[in-house]
């Protein structure tokens, strides 16, 4: 058995507003194994980043709060450690990268100086051994001319060898579990594909766990073990990576593949968008929250939320469709036409 390195459970995470407390994020079970990738996966505003902003306990920081549910991290139930504590196991054993890797740098310290820093704090060494370890760091993250870059400050840096740098920093306290919340969006495609395959190969050697938060079923295809697919605060399907891709069985996954070119088998000259929007977090529909934009909504998505379903071992889907057996056949054949094997 594979050793569980982070345990999510039942997870509601929201906010105080002037309205009252809205839930961002409902019932959200996950777990990931060490050394494996699991991508969230779902549009802007499904509460991906809620669900990392909980797992870092930096939610209490941003006028939210956990309101149920628990989060093991190597055993440890980190909803009630105090934020002490939540320092040291931020710094050392989970570590984050955002969207924006200039807005994570400092503008006014050379790039060197900021990874040596990260390693003072968190490896305890001196000075002049972390800025050696500084230069190795940007080394290891596919930075040329490494004591030259060192020296350099982030505008002198294109934004791809920024967001390398904020790796290396992230990677400088050597987490267990790396968060990469939209580690690429910023970025230009060939850059895109140049991270995804630094973060691979760190991954390989160090070893490390990744949780990578993405709106693109594109870059989950090609970094996950397993997916969470995510749509207005819950979990709607979630499985190995090849169970998803080669059986999506929640609407909202296939809406998510039928939109990206080339992934569901089309050649992407047709492409397909999901009618609608994701709704705000005060009018969430009735039952299925899926169900206004369903091209496959029944009765009962109008008025009861759906639990998860049981597709095969290990793959699950939160759609009334497999409530009775071959209900789910019964929605895929409206969709797509059998495939021949
Ligand atoms: N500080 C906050 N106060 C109130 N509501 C918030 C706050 N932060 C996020 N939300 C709400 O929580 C919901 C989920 O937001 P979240 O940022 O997790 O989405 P996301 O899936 O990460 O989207 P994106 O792809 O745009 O980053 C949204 O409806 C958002 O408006
Ligand atoms: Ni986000």
């Amino acid at each position: 058995m594979a050793e569980k390195l982070l345990e999510i459970e039942n997870l509601t995470a929201g906010f105080l507003t002037v309205g009252g407390t809205v839930k961002a994020t409902e019932h959200v079970s996950l777990s990931l194994d060490k050394g494996q990738t699991v991508c969230l996966v779902g549009e802007s505003g499904s509460g991906k980043s809620v669900t990392s902003l909980a797992i870092m306990r930096l939610i209490d920081y941003s006028g939210g709060a956990i309101l149920e549910g628990s989060i093991r991290f190597q055993g440890e139930d980190l909803t009630k450690r105090s934020q002490d504590e939540m320092i040291r196991i931020r710094g050392n054993k989970i570590a984050m990268i955002f969207q924006d890797p200039m807005s994570s740098l400092n503008p006014v310290y050379t790039v060197g100086d900021q990874i040596a820093e990260s390693i003072m704090l968190h490896r305890k060494k001196g000075k002049k051994e972390a800025h050696k370890m500084a230069v190795d760091m940007l080394r290891l993250v596919g930075i040329p001319a490494p004591e030259i870059r060192a020296k350099q400050y982030p505008h002198e840096l294109s934004g791809g060898m920024c967001q390398r740098v904020v790796i290396a920093i992230a990677l400088a306290c050597d987490p267990d579990l790396l968060i990469a919340d939209e580690p690429t969006t910023a970025l230009d495609v060939t850059v895109q594909a140049q991270i995804l395959d630094l973060l691979r190969s760190l991954q390989k050697e160090l070893g490390m766990s990744i949780l990578l938060i993405t709106h693109d079923m594109g870059v989950a295809a090609e970094m996950a073990d397993r997916i969470a697919v995510m749509y207005a605060g819950i979990i709607v399907e979630e499985g190995s990576a090849n169970d998803i891709f080669a059986r999506p069985s929640h609407p909202y996954t296939e809406g998510l593949l039928k939109s990206v070119p080339g992934l569901d088998g089309s050649r992407g000259d047709e492409l397909y968008t999901i009618r609608g929007n994701i709704p705000g977090l005060s009018q969430l529909p009735v039952g299925c929250r899926f169900h206004p934009r369903c091209p496959h909504a029944k009765d009962i998505c109008r008025e009861k939320s759906p639990p998860a379903f049981r597709v095969t071992e290990g793959h699950h889907a939160s759609c009334w469709m497999y409530m009775e057996e071959g209900g789910a056949a019964a929605w895929k054949n409206e969709s797509k036409p059998e495939v021949s094997r």
